[in-house]
């Protein structure tokens, strides 16, 4: 009997993932939930965990012998997402969150709680232009923090960053819920490429590397510390110009080579055709030129 009911307590673990679960659910309790090695491990929430960071972030936090507990929400996807990092071999738990009404029980008791939700830029695009949508959208997720996980620490990716995290923080306040060391926002991309950047310019392994940047997540905001870096070093005037510009402008950077392949389907398959291009309104012009029977999708790689 006992052997019985430590095999169904087995099971109940081990699809622990499949299906959204409550504090008060008899399968799987937080109790219950160890990192590797017995230890009792952080809570961590992912919203937007379907996204092109979302994946790779949800696939860190289960490689982190930290965690013992990993929610992915998003308002697509999540299934699929949480299946596959769920079959990882390592500790922590993983369970799936699809849609708003499932929003609540993905926060409940989250010691953690990380925000890539929201739409990226497309080439053209400043991360200002994101505002509109991306404010609504972390405002929204924040408000739901306060009441389901009021003391989380809560780590703002979603752009504008520069204004993202203000108005997390405003919703915190409105709530009696705010602590600024519990809320940052994640600008960490700046001091990997300054390191990467300034590793290429003295001719040394970016690892042996440390250049403090301060400031905020946007162009000029974004402030390298040259003077300041570890080891110490200097640079020539041209190199100063060449370093603030290209840690600036990192982002643009990426989002300026992403490469978009346009596939366009003509009458049901009959005549495929796939242009690589970087156009990011080139979508539009086969649309029109055939608006009955061209299908045109979208993958960024
Ligand atoms: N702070 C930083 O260093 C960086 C910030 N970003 C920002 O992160 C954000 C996400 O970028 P990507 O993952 O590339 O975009 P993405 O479009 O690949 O993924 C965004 C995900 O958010 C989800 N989402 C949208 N509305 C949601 C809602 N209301 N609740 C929950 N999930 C929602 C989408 O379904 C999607 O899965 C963008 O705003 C981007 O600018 C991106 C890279 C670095
Ligand atoms: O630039 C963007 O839109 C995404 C981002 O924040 C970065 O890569 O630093």
């Amino acid at each position: 009997m006992e052997a019985n009911s430590g095999a169904s307590d087995r099971i109940s673990r081990i699809a622990g993932h499949l299906r959204p679960q409550r504090e008060d659910d008899v399968c799987l309790k937080r109790s219950d939930c160890r990192a590797k090695g017995g230890v009792s491990g952080f809570k961590v929430a992912i919203l937007g965990a379907a996204g092109g960071i979302g994946q790779p972030l949800a696939m860190l936090m289960k490689m982190n012998p930290l965690v013992s507990l990993l929610h992915l929400y998003d308002v697509v996807n999540t299934p699929g997402v949480t299946s596959d990092i769920s079959h990882m071999d390592t500790g922590a738990v993983v369970r799936g969150f699809l849609g708003q009404q499932q929003l609540e029980d993905a926060l409940i008791g989250m010691d953690l709680v990380i925000i890539p939700a929201g739409v990226p830029r497309k080439p053209g695009m400043t991360r200002d232009d994101l505002f509109n949508i991306n404010a609504g959208i972390v405002k929204t997720l924040c408000e739901a923090i306060a009441k389901c996980c009021p003391k989380a620490i809560v780590n703002v990716i979603s752009n504008p960053v520069n204004s993202t995290v203000p108005i997390a923080a405003e919703v915190f306040k409105r709530a009696g819920t705010y602590d600024p060391k519990r809320l940052l926002g994640v600008t960490m991309l700046d001091v990997v490429r300054a390191n990467t950047f300034v590793a290429e310019v003295l001719g040394v392994d970016p690892r042996d590397v440390d250049v403090p940047v301060v400031g905020g997540h946007a162009g000029i905001t974004i402030l390298p510390l040259l003077s300041q870096i570890k080891p110490p070093c200097s640079f020539t005037p041209k190199e100063i110009e060449y370093l603030t510009g290209r840690i600036q402008n990192g982002g643009t950077e990426v989002v300026e080579v992403n490469i978009y392949i346009y596939a366009f389907f003509y009458n049901k398959n009959l005549f495929t055709f796939i242009s690589i291009t970087n156009i990011p309104n080139f979508n539009h012009y086969p649309c029109f030129l055939y608006p009955s029977t061209v299908r045109v999708f979208m993958i960024n790689v």
